[in-house]
Order: structure tokens, then C-alpha cells, then sequence
């Protein structure tokens, strides 16, 4: 697919007002929601509809799942634009809720990306991000860049210990479509900062403009 000029950044973890609210302010593409109970960023569905409600129309509200039951995807996806999926899921269940999604994928050792990028075919965009054994996401910890091939089929969302400072060089390494952040822009798990959340989106812009793409 084409590299974009600007990348897309989405903004993860978020269960205050103010921080949904400033985060939309700064100019976030995609807010996230983390909707699976074992995160200290969880929200529940009635949570998910109040902070949804806040959100304008051309920012993507996000819902992050772990092998969820369908009851759950069913009470959120209403207040949904995006399913972004952590867990086992088969591509089948990915899809079943009729919602565009995405699948996160954890760079253990011997992924094939290649692969996993066939397998789910149906995905809007491949989440990449850092492994940690037993931790489905947010771990705050990068990963060997030079292991995302430049030839993915699959936009590439990039994840996984980001911050203001690394992630000018990470967008420079990997020319990813879109970057995700949580723990990068927090003061504690779910609290974000609001000149953090600016500083971030910042250094996106300054290395888009860095830029020297055909
Ligand atoms: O944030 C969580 O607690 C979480 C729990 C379960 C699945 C995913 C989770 N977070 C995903 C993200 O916030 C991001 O997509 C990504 O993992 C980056 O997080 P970070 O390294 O903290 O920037």
C-alpha cells in the first residue's frame, strides 16, 4: 500500500474525560479503549458509552479485546468504529461482530509476519507490538524494529514502548501507516498527561516532515 505523508497516531488506554477530551483537542486520529477486565486500563460498556459520546465525528473510537465473549463485543460495538484484537482470536471470530477490525500481534520469536498477514487477510491493519509472556498489550516495552519486513501487505500499525523521544526515530525505521502509544503518554495506568499526549503528537510531525519518501 502507499506510505502515507502523515502518520496516523492513535492514542490507547484512555478512561478520563478530560483526557479524551485533550487527546481529541491535540489531534488524534483514534482513540482506544481497553475492554478486556484484566488491564488496569479497563473500562466497562457503560463506561465505553460515555467516553464514546465525547468523540467527534473523523476520530476513530477504538475498543481493544482479549478473547472476549460475544456478549461483551455485542454490549460495545455500538459505541464502536473499530474492533482492535489482542488475544487467540481465529480471523473468523474477528469478524463476526460485522464491525471493521484490526489484529494485534505480539513479536515473539519465529513470527512470520508474512504469514500472519495472510492469515488475516479481513484485517483493516496489523498492530504490531512488544511480547512479554503473559501480558496481552500495554507492557511499555519496543521490539526489534528491523524485524517488520518493508513489504508487509498489510498497513502496519506500530506499538509497544513508544514515547516522544523514540518515536521520531521509530516512524524514521519503519515508515509505519499509523503509531499506537498508552503507557508513553501516562502519568499512572489510565491517566494520561495532556503535554505529553502534545509532545507526542509533535515529534510525529516533526519526523513526517523529516520525511524524504517518493
Ligand atoms: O493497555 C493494556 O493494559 C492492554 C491490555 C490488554 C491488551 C492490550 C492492552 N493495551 C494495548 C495498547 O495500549 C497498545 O495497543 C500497545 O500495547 C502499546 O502500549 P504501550 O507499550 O504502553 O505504549
Amino acid at each position: 500500500m502507499p506510505i502515507p505523508t502523515r502518520t496516523r497516531v492513535k492514542f490507547c488506554g484512555l478512561t478520563r474525560e478530560e483526557d479524551v477530551d485533550a487527546a481529541v483537542a491535540a489531534g488524534a486520529d483514534a482513540l482506544g479503549f481497553v475492554l478486556w477486565p484484566g488491564s488496569g486500563r479497563a473500562i466497562d460498556p457503560e463506561r465505553l458509552a460515555e467516553l464514546s459520546a465525547r468523540i467527534p465525528a473523523f476520530v476513530t473510537r477504538v475498543g481493544l479485546f482479549v478473547d472476549p465473549s460475544p456478549a461483551l463485543v455485542d454490549r460495545c460495538v455500538a459505541h464502536l468504529d473499530l474492533l482492535q484484537f489482542h488475544g487467540d482470536e481465529s480471523p473468523a471470530t474477528c469478524a463476526a461482530a460485522g464491525r471493521a477490525w484490526i489484529k494485534a500481534l505480539r513479536m515473539r520469536d519465529g513470527l512470520d509476519l508474512h504469514a500472519a498477514a495472510e492469515t488475516y487477510r479481513g484485517a483493516r491493519a496489523l498492530l504490531l507490538d512488544a511480547y512479554r509472556p503473559g501480558v496481552p498489550g500495554g507492557t511499555g516495552e519496543t521490539f526489534d524494529w528491523s524485524r517488520i519486513p518493508a513489504s508487509l501487505v498489510k498497513p502496519v500499525i506500530l506499538a509497544g514502548g513508544l514515547t516522544p523521544d523514540n518515536v521520531g526515530e521509530a516512524i524514521a525505521a519503519v515508515r509505519p501507516f499509523a503509531v499506537d502509544v498508552s503507557g508513553g503518554i501516562e502519568a499512572a495506568p489510565g491517566v494520561k498527561e495532556t503535554a505529553r499526549m502534545a509532545a507526542f503528537l509533535r515529534a510525529v510531525r516533526w519526523a513526517d516532515d523529516q520525511r524524504s519518501d517518493p
